[in-house]
């Protein structure tokens, strides 16, 4: 090689490695994509060079290791790989591409890195890699997620590491509309049905309620939001594939039903797919439809406190249909959402959870239904339609509008439940439509003074409408506080954790459950 070419590369690489090592990953990647193209035009038109051939491989790792800094996975995968067909034993490489699989969940591929680089004797430097890709490989594929150290802390310290987790589910035609979530088997209330991570989140800070996010604010994150999920799109085509396949809100019969196993993280599209390109309309109708907001009633932010609020898109998650009476439930930890079954599931039931407030009476859903523009034709929705074009419920409904007392309303929904004979379920869709009521009754020592002995018991009111809309959290507030009252009495506390493992799923043990209940629903 003529000096001066040499002297060219020389100083090329040591630019490339400054800006490295001061984190200026942009032009770190600037200069050694320079130096890189150089090296490659040398190699070929030259005899083997050892020397530039390992230049050229420490520069492909480094620029690898720049590349994931940015999240640009895919293109840091691509200079692992090339740098380990120059040397395949290359430790920092091994290190780089087995750090890049782990953030990508591919622990499987991960190891096989890690193992390659003990292979030089380097046991001991990645031995704590070696144990977590094992753990959460055992933990991706039996979902046995266990947070009672987190919990029964009171969450302090940091978030559990989770894994991607698809239970016993596939993707099919739904009834309710276009593609759906199917059980595979029977689930239990609890049982996971899936644990997935964002591929992109925003959350803001807020002092008091989501309420307390001005609109601007609110409008600022979802903008972030919006770019980050576009240049995250734009630098993964795995992921652009994927997104590419949720629903935009139109023609959502006609689209494809895909196989779940695409959903796997370790599962790489077919060679030779075509590359697909997704347009910012698109994208912005797909994160309409799909995105969801760790607020929402139905939904609990798994941390003390809830003073961040954040909105983010999962991906097979995005599959599950709105229900009001819906048998899963979802739980945000990190940037992980869990999604477990409320109900017990039979196989071939869809996966459903609620959108909105399942909690509340059929026209302040239909409000809610707006802004997910759907129009919801559950049975609930069906039976209600025509239950609440009576006049009798009309006036219930508008009583309890005005600011008629609880026990009232309980009282006289309850006569007119008697009177048009409405029996089982449907019972329990008109007592989750009138739970505002119930609850404020139960909870006043005066109304129920006045009204106790005429109405149903809270419990009995609670295992009705637990049958038609699962555990929720204000469902086990309530008996929790009439376990109090009774000192045991008549709740019984098994049911009372029963009823927590369909409201939090079961990723605690039974004693941290009882510090999840004081923290999350007690006062
Ligand atoms: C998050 S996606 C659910 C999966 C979607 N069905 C699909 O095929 O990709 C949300 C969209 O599903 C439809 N959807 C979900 N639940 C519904 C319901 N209960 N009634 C009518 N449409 C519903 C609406 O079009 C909504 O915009």
């Amino acid at each position: 090689m003529a000096a001066e070419e040499e002297d060219q590369l020389q100083q090329l690489r040591s630019k490339a490695t400054e800006l490295f090592i001061r984190e200026e990953w942009n032009a770190s990647i600037e200069a050694y994509s320079h130096f890189i193209t150089l090296c490659t035009k040398k190699l070929s038109h030259s005899h083997p060079n050892q020397k530039l051939s390992r230049s050229l491989c420490i520069a492909l790792c480094n620029r690898a290791e720049a590349r994931s800094k940015l999240k640009d996975f895919h293109s840091a995968l691509q200079d692992c790989d090339h740098a380990l067909e120059l040397d395949a034993t290359h430790l920092k490489t091994l290190l780089c591409k087995g750090k890049i699989l782990l953030c990508l969940n591919r622990y499987a591929s991960a190891l096989e890195c890690f193992r390659t680089a003990t292979l030089d004797g380097n046991a001991e430097s990645v031995s704590g890699y070696l144990e977590r890709c094992k753990s959460l490989e055992l933990l991706s594929k039996t979902g046995c997620f266990d947070l009672s150290d987190w919990v029964s802390n009171g969450f302090r310290g940091k978030v559990p590491e989770l894994a991607e987790h698809i239970g016993a589910v596939e993707i099919r035609r739904s009834e309710i509309s276009g593609r759906g979530l199917f059980a595979t088997k029977n689930i239990d209330a609890g049982s996971l049905i899936l644990v997935t991570k964002a591929i992109s989140m925003e959350r803001s800070i807020i002092m008091g309620g989501v309420q307390d996010l001005s609109e601007d604010a609110q409008l600022a994150m979802w903008k972030n939001f919006i770019d980050k999920v576009f240049e995250f799109v734009g630098k993964c085509p795995r992921t652009r594939g994927l997104i590419n396949r949720l629903s935009y809100g139109e023609n959502e019969d006609q689209l494809e039903v895909p196989d779940v196993c695409l959903f796997r993280p370790e599962s790489v599209e077919k060679d030779g797919e075509v590359e697909v390109g997704v347009d910012m309309d698109k994208l912005l109708g797909i994160l309409d439809v799909n995105s969801l907001t760790e607020d929402a009633v139905s939904a609990n932010v798994l941390r003390r406190g809830n003073d961040c609020y954040g909105v983010g898109l999962w991906l097979l998650p995005s599959f599950i249909n709105h229900s009001c009476c819906p048998n899963a439930r979802r739980l945000h930890v990190g940037d992980y959402l869990v999604v477990h079954a409320s109900k017990d599931l039979k196989a071939g039931e869809e996966v459903t959870f609620a959108y909105f407030d399942p909690l509340c009476g059929l026209n302040k859903r239909k409000e809610m239904s707006v802004n997910w523009g759907i129009h919801c034709k559950c049975k609930r929705c069906r039976f209600e339609g025509e239950v609440f074009s009576k006049q009798e419920i009309r006036e219930i409904e508008i009583g309890l509008e005005r600011g008629m007392d609880g026990g009232g309303v309980v009282y006289k929904l309850e006569e007119q439940l008697k009177r048009l004979k409405v029996r089982g379920k449907e019972k329990g869709y008109l007592r989750a439509s009138f739970w505002e009521a119930y609850s404020q009754t139960y909870r006043t020592e005066r109304a129920m003074k006045r009204w106790g002995r005429r109405i149903p018991t809270a419990e009995v009111v609670v295992d009705s409408i637990t049958d038609v809309v699962g555990g929720d959290h204000r469902l086990l507030k309530l008996l929790m506080e009439e376990l109090k009252k009774n000192t045991g009495g008549v709740v019984e506390k098994d049911k009372v954790f029963k009823m927590a493992r369909e409201v939090f799923g079961k990723i605690v043990k039974k004693q941290a459950m009882k510090t999840l209940l004081q923290l999350c629903i007690g006062d």
